[in-house]
């Protein structure tokens, strides 16, 4: 056997030894037919082509997008396929990817496709005051084939899947802008926190048919990437949201943000200064963002002229005391928000509106009437939702939040005494709202019927009162009539 192998080392050596010399002494064009043949030659006996995606890339050594997009769109795959895993924690679980050298295989069209995690570990030490690290890069392999499809189909499949479910896992930011103390660092600039609203479509309670119909429309939005693109509109949708107090604007706009995974800007109006710093807030917004602006009707010129007005008139006659209120007001009033009607219309669709697009940019007001028309006009405002008083439909949604109930003996009661009263879905949830830890549901109903009751006694209270009112106005206004008439007549 040793003799076997002494013989095939010394034979190997003899053919290396006469390979060198070939290459060496051979004429080049001849040596580049060899290399040509034998690249056929692998060509023919091995068909399969390699794709390498590096972790790290350019001169800076970024760590590629493409890289962790391809992690992301594999990690299903890597769960189910791979026998050893590596598990990293991130702010809120654990993750597990497949480790270096395992290999998995994906489908797409009925085309096969093989992904592994390798390395290139350094052979010297590095000479670099960086330490020399292992570069890690994950190899597609396929057959030579289907190279159309992968660079026109398959990774684009494989790199938008990624960023969608990095989009979905990441950690999603509520920013808002400088809290307006005049700290100049802070002009045009937003400042964040971490997200975390828990609402969503399912606990928001309002009528069914008009939830279906915002998840569709916003489904839609989502998906019509290159809809907007074709009809040359900027990718962004305007929703404006408008009833009483308590209704569940805020939170719908949570549950949109969370339905859309998007980030939230939450523009507070009366800190802008002027139009130029809420262009500069505009620059500043992310794609895939809902953009806020609450109670929208406060924010505007109007109603602080109307606010200014007021304000002078108790001076004028407060005296002494107004005097010293004036010079109070005179230092806010430098400070007020010069951002005009105009300003915020061009922040909605202005030509700088389109940058970074994917938005939804949402407006809520509780007095819809006061707004000026140009503001919530459609293609402005695509979107005008009304978010009234709990009606059955979303009183079923909330003691099913609140306390777990499909049903109960005493939902009909509470369907006929919500159709004659005018509750909020606020003053609903508070009512359901168990008190002390394990507070029986039977008390939360009753407590909520007690208060429907009070409410609709109320309510027949003061429409008993305005009649009353109503009566001795007509009665006394008979009077000035007849008055009124003498008065005439003794003139003519
Ligand atoms: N439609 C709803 N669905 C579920 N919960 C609601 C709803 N409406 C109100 N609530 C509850 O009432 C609280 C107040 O609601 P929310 O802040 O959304 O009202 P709003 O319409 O924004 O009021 P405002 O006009 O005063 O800003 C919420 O924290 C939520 O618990
Ligand atoms: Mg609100």
């Amino acid at each position: 056997m040793s003799e076997i192998w002494s013989l095939f080392g010394s034979k190997i050596a003899s053919i290396l030894f006469m390979w060198a010399m070939i290459e060496r002494y051979m004429p080049r064009h001849f040596r580049n037919f060899i290399d040509r043949f034998s690249q056929q030659l692998d060509k023919l006996l091995n068909p399969y082509v390699e794709i390498k995606f590096f972790e790290y890339s350019g001169s800076y050594m970024r760590s590629s997008d493409t890289f962790s997009a391809i992690e992301n769109y594999l990690s299903s795959k890597s769960m189910a396929q791979a026998r050893k895993l590596k598990g990293t924690s991130t702010r809120n679980s654990l993750v597990l990817k497949m480790d270096d050298y395992e290999e998995v295989t994906d489908e797409l069209k009925g085309i096969k496709f093989s992904w592994s995690l390798r390395k290139i570990v350094p052979m010297e030490k590095s000479l670099s005051v960086y330490p020399a690290s292992e570069k890690r890069f994950y190899r597609l392999t396929f057959h030579g084939r289907h190279r159309r499809f992968v660079t026109k189909t398959y990774l684009k499949h494989v790199l938008d899947e990624g960023k969608a479910i990095s989009m979905a896992k990441r950690q999603r930011k509520l920013y808002t802008n400088g809290n307006g103390d005049g700290y100049s660092d802070k002009i045009g600039k937003w400042s964040h926190v971490i997200f975390e609203h828990p609402a969503t479509f399912e606990t928001v309670a309002m009528d069914p048919e008009k939830k279906k119909e915002i998840i569709e429309d916003l489904t839609t939005f989502k998906n019509s990437k290159e809809y907007y693109a074709k009809i040359g509109k900027p990718w962004k949708r305007g929703y404006l949201l408008f009833g009483p107090p308590g209704t569940g604007k805020s939170t719908l706009i949570a549950a949109i943000a969370n339905f859309l995974s998007y980030d939230v800007y939450d523009i507070e109006l009366t800190a802008v200064m002027s139009n130029a710093e809420l262009r500069k807030l505009l620059i500043g917004i992310a794609s895939k963002s809902v953009v806020v602006i609450e109670d929208i009707d406060c924010s505007l010129e109007l109603t602080g002229q109307r606010k200014a007005e007021t304000s002078e008139k108790e001076e004028a006659s407060d005296g002494a005391v107004g005097v010293v209120k004036k010079q109070a007001e005179e230092g806010k009033k430098e400070k007020k928000s010069q951002v005009t009607l105009s300003g915020l219309l061009n922040f909605i669709d202005g030509i700088w509106s389109a940058s970074n697009g994917e938005r939804v940019i949402i407006f809520t007001t509780n007095y819809v009437e006061k707004l000026d028309q140009a503001l919530v006009r459609r293609g402005r405002m695509d979107k005008h939702i009304e978010l009234s008083y709990c009606g059955f439909e979303g009183f079923k949604v909330l003691a099913r939040n609140y306390l777990s109930l499909e049903s109960h003996d005493r939902f009909e009661e509470i369907r006929g005494l919500l159709e004659e009263t005018k509750t909020t879905p606020a003053d609903v949830a508070e009512n359901l709202m168990p008190k002390v830890g394990n507070e029986d549901p039977e008390r939360c109903l009753e407590r909520l019927i007690q208060a429907l009751k009070n409410s609709k006694e109320e309510a027949t209270k003061k429409i008993e009162k305005e009649k009353e009112t109503a009566t001795i106005e007509e009665s006394s206004g008979e009077g000035e009539d007849t008055e009124d008439a003498v008065k005439t007549c003794s003139r003519v």
